[in-house]
């Protein structure tokens, strides 16, 4: 078996239910992420493309079915060593008062890196993403939104995951910052799952889509049975049915 097939992540059967037990919020759901798959999950809002991603990060635990790492169960994996591995970059990022200089090396020093080491990171990959150095010390309340989630991304790819979960990360960016993203984190041949509602950014670089609806993964589709126009369509008669649900 190559590298390039190795299975990273795979769910089996996996359900979750709400806190309280009332909603199923995913419904045994079964996939499996080999290295250097590029996911796009979509979905009408509310479909549970947030809390598939939630579950991946281990801040929340499935109700039913298992998840593994590597053939490893999840819940044999100390938390801290999956969350260095399989990263989440949230939708609206929050630095815990800290200045973006010090929420990009936090994990690195986690991992106790030299000094020197995260020094030479940071320019690195603030170089390949355009985060300027005036941003340094600033704190999260002097930058915008897609500011704080271009930060978060370059701290996420800094910390060379095995897969990268990414929560509509390009939401608030303009779309020559969300494309430099998407042609980076394509450079790096990284495995990513991504929440994105930019059907048109996610076809330029996604090669799988998972599509959700009310929990379940209704569709896994890969590259050569991908038709992105189809899948818009559907989608948006698929946000537009969940709309009329609610009204
Ligand atoms: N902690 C929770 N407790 C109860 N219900 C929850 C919780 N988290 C999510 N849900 C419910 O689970 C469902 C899926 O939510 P989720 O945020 O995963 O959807 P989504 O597809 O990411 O939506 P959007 O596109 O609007 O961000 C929703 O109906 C939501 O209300």
């Amino acid at each position: 078996m190559t590298v390039e097939s190795e299975i990273i992540l795979e769910a089996n059967q996996v359900s979750l239910r709400d806190s309280l037990g009332l909603t199923e919020i995913l419904k045994k759901i079964s996939f499996q992420i080999k290295s250097r798959d590029r996911v796009v999950i979509i979905g009408a809002s509310g479909s549970g493309k947030t809390s598939l991603l939630r579950l991946l990060n281990r801040l929340v635990e499935a109700t039913t079915g298992t998840l593994f790492f590597y053939r490893q169960p999840y819940t044999k994996i100390p938390v801290f060593n999956l969350r260095k591995q399989v990263v989440l970059v949230p939708q609206e990022p929050k630095f815990l008062g800290m200045t973006v200089k010090e929420t990009l090396a936090y994990p690195l020093s986690l991992q106790q890196l030299p000094q020197s080491e995260i020094k030479a990171c940071i320019t690195t990959y603030c170089e390949q993403l355009h985060l300027p150095e005036s941003w340094y010390d600033k704190t999260e309340l002097q930058l915008s939104l897609g500011q704080r989630q271009l930060v978060t991304i370059t701290r996420g790819l800094m910390m060379q995951p095995k897969v990268l979960l990414l929560d509509e990360p390009t939401s608030a960016l303009d779309i020559g910052i969300a494309t430099r993203v998407i042609d980076v984190l394509k450079a790096q041949g990284i495995t990513v799952l991504m929440v994105n509602h930019q059907l048109d950014l996610a076809e330029k670089f996604c090669d799988r889509v998972f599509y959700l609806q009310q929990g379940e993964l209704i569709k896994d589709v890969s590259n050569v049975n991908l038709n992105w126009q189809q899948l818009k369509e559907e989608l948006i008669t698929s946000e537009q049915e969940m709309e009329q649900e609610w009204t």
